[in-house]
């Protein structure tokens, strides 16, 4: 179907210019681009959609092979390549082509194949993509800022065609998913995060800016790969670096203003935590490897809880890393577990954390504890292995984050199954080279009994004459509702809270038919509404904590953010015929 004046919301004048070129002033019904370039601008094409007419009015007619190919015809042809292709590298390419040709064909064939597409454009295949971004790099798409451009950060945020941006996604690429640092390689990370800002909440594609700010890689392999991209110098760290990232805060605030929201995605553990912290309060920000995976686990948690039947306050929570996922994850657990009327202490209790020395215990003899694991330190004997560990605390749920293949081995996955009736196992590492354990060996080591998820997606498992559908335990589920909620209600400071209620309302949304199924969190075929209702249900809590700024307050939420979000359907070039009254132009003086 054709809209033929464009919805509310969908390309606006003057403050959408394509995304190739500044200051192209685009009028619904009437572009100024016109000729070639409308059909080389993948905001404006249409493929063979265009009408005889518009072909003629844009002065493209015999530009395009004769016939009219309407967007539904055209997305049966993209389905049809889609499937030729023998592997998800090439997909992977063909769908970023897409995207760079016809962008309402792309974002319709993706949302409509959701669950087909989001492991092309998103993990596991995104991290392939990330590793071998050199040889498939086709088309620059976003922004690189380097370490060479300090004191001219505004500038080259100036140099990006499009006025009105409301969200960015910036990495530094040192650590891209569980692959390390790809250096500017990581850019398909921010590309593919903004891509599902479109495809799962129907935030407008061109209000979102993928940015790398490089500063080097230590990876060396990547530097002497002929077809790197970034900067081949080691990583520029300390005063320099801090001055850039700085720099670049300010600098976003000065072009797009202060609730330009920033994510920051993929960023080294040293880093990633101290930004947070000060930024937090500053700048409408959030570091979504922290707190949105926080978000997503613990709502996979609750539901968790709901098959398992222990009640909050008896659970103990074993993690096999303690990074950015894991202490956001156990953060934001405990004020979980705390708003079941726990005290801190008593969850701090409930939570185990392991890094790459063993379990963290107060006075380690094999390295100390600093930072923000301190808060999870326990008093117990050091234990070194993960199998120990899970025979020494018996937890009721192991939480995968270190990005270290098949930690989750048989006998661990055997003595969770010993220890409960229902085991938690939440492999969350990813991509699914990464991941602890796969679906298949959590079902089969508990015969059937695991509660189980993932970060990156696994088909569905048979076992003993069942179906298992594991869920997909990736802050994808959190990250689009959220930066919808932020830009639409015009939330400033993204508090703990607010990830809390986002976990709250995605574990609403998992239904007991879900649950009967194998699922801790929706289908992911559902994502689109689930990331909506999440939007609205996070507008809902910070109206009422006074956290959005949006005035006047909607009084529909879910109208207002449907009024607003992206619509793929192609827009009519004709401009509307309107007549003059009979006696205009008449009138004698
Ligand atoms: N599902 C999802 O939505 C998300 C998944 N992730 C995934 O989680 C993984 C980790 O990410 P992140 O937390 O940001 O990374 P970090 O680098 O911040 O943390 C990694 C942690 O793993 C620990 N570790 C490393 N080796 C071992 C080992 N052999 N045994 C136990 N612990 C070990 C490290 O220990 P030490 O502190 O001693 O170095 C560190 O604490 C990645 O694969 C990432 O893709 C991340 C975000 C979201
Ligand atoms: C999902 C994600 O953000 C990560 O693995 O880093
Ligand atoms: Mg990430």
């Amino acid at each position: 179907m054709e809209k033929k004046n464009g919805p509310k919301g969908d390309i606006k004048a003057k403050s959408t210019p394509s995304s190739l070129s500044a200051n192209k002033d685009v009028n619904i019904g009437r572009p100024r681009v016109r000729g070639v370039d409308i059909m080389r601008d993948p905001i404006l094409n249409k493929g063979m959609a265009f009408t005889l007419e518009e072909r003629q009015l844009l002065g493209i007619h015999g530009l395009l092979p004769p016939a009219l190919l309407t967007q539904d015809r055209q997305a049966y042809q993209v389905m049809q390549n889609f499937y030729r292709w023998d592997n998800d590298l090439d997909r992977f390419i063909f769908l970023m082509g897409l995207q760079d040709r016809d962008e309402k064909l792309f974002y319709r064939t993706v949302i409509e194949n959701i669950e087909l597409m989001m492991p092309i454009i998103y993990t596991p295949t995104v991290g392939l993509a990330c590793q071998k971004y050199g040889m498939i790099f086709r088309k620059p798409r976003g922004l690189y800022i380097t370490i060479h451009d300090l004191g001219h950060v505004y500038d080259i945020m100036c140099n990006w065609p499009i006025d009105d941006v409301k969200a960015i996604v910036v990495t530094d690429g040192e650590r891209i998913l569980g692959l390390g640092d790809l250096g500017a390689y990581g850019m398909g990370i921010p590309i593919g995060k903004l891509s599902l800002y479109t495809a799962c909440a129907g935030i407008q594609p061109h209000s979102c800016l993928p940015i790398t700010i490089d500063v080097g890689t230590n990876n060396e392999q990547i530097r002497n790969d002929p077809l790197y991209i970034g900067l081949r110098e080691p990583r520029v760290t300390g005063a320099l670096y801090d001055q850039l990232i700085d720099e670049f805060m300010e600098a976003v605030v000065k072009r797009y203003g202060k609730n330009c929201l920033i994510q920051f995605e993929d960023f080294g553990n040293h880093n990633a935590f101290r930004f947070l912290e000060k930024y937090r309060e500053k700048f409408c920000t959030f570091n979504d490897d922290i707190q949105g995976t926080a978000a997503v686990a613990v709502a996979g948690v609750i539901t968790s809880l709901m098959v398992t039947g222990k009640p909050m306050k008896d659970n103990v929570f074993v993690f096999q890393g303690a990074g950015e996922a894991s202490i956001g994850i156990a953060k934001l657990l405990c004020k979980a577990i705390m708003a079941t009327g726990v005290s801190h202490q008593d969850a701090l209790d409930q939570v185990w954390l392991v890094d790459s020395r063993g379990l963290i215990v107060k006075d380690r003899p094999k390295g100390g504890v600093t930072g923000e694991k301190l808060l999870f330190a326990k008093k117990h004997a050091p234990v070194d292995k993960l199998e120990d560990i899970v025979t020494a605390i018996k937890p009721t749920a192991i939480i995968g984050a270190a990005a270290v293949p098949g930690a989750f081995n048989e006998k661990i996955l055997t003595d969770m199954g010993k220890i409960n009736d229902r085991p938690i196992i939440f492999a969350l590492s990813n991509p699914t080279s990464k991941a602890e354990c796969t679906a298949e060996e959590a079902y089969r080591a508990t015969d059937g009994r695991a509660v189980f998820a993932s970060g990156s997606p696994f088909r569905s498992v048979q076992y003993k004459g069942k179906t298992f559908y594991p869920g997909q335990g990736n802050n994808a589920y959190i990250f689009p509702g959220l930066a919808l909620a932020i830009i639409a209600a015009d939330i400033r400071y993204v508090t703990e809270d607010i990830f809390l209620a986002a976990a709250e309302s995605l574990a609403r949304m998992v239904t007991k038919g879900n649950l009967d199924e194998g699922r801790v969190y929706p289908p992911l075929s559902d994502i689109r509404c689930v990331s909506l209702k999440l939007a609205e249900d996070i507008i809902a809590f910070a109206y009422k904590n006074n956290l959005a700024f949006r005035y006047p307050q909607p009084s529909n939420i879910k109208a207002f953010l449907d009024e607003m979000i992206y619509d793929t359907d192609y827009v009519s070039y004709i401009p509307p015929v309107y007549t003059w009254p009979e006696t205009a132009g008449k009138t004698s003086l």
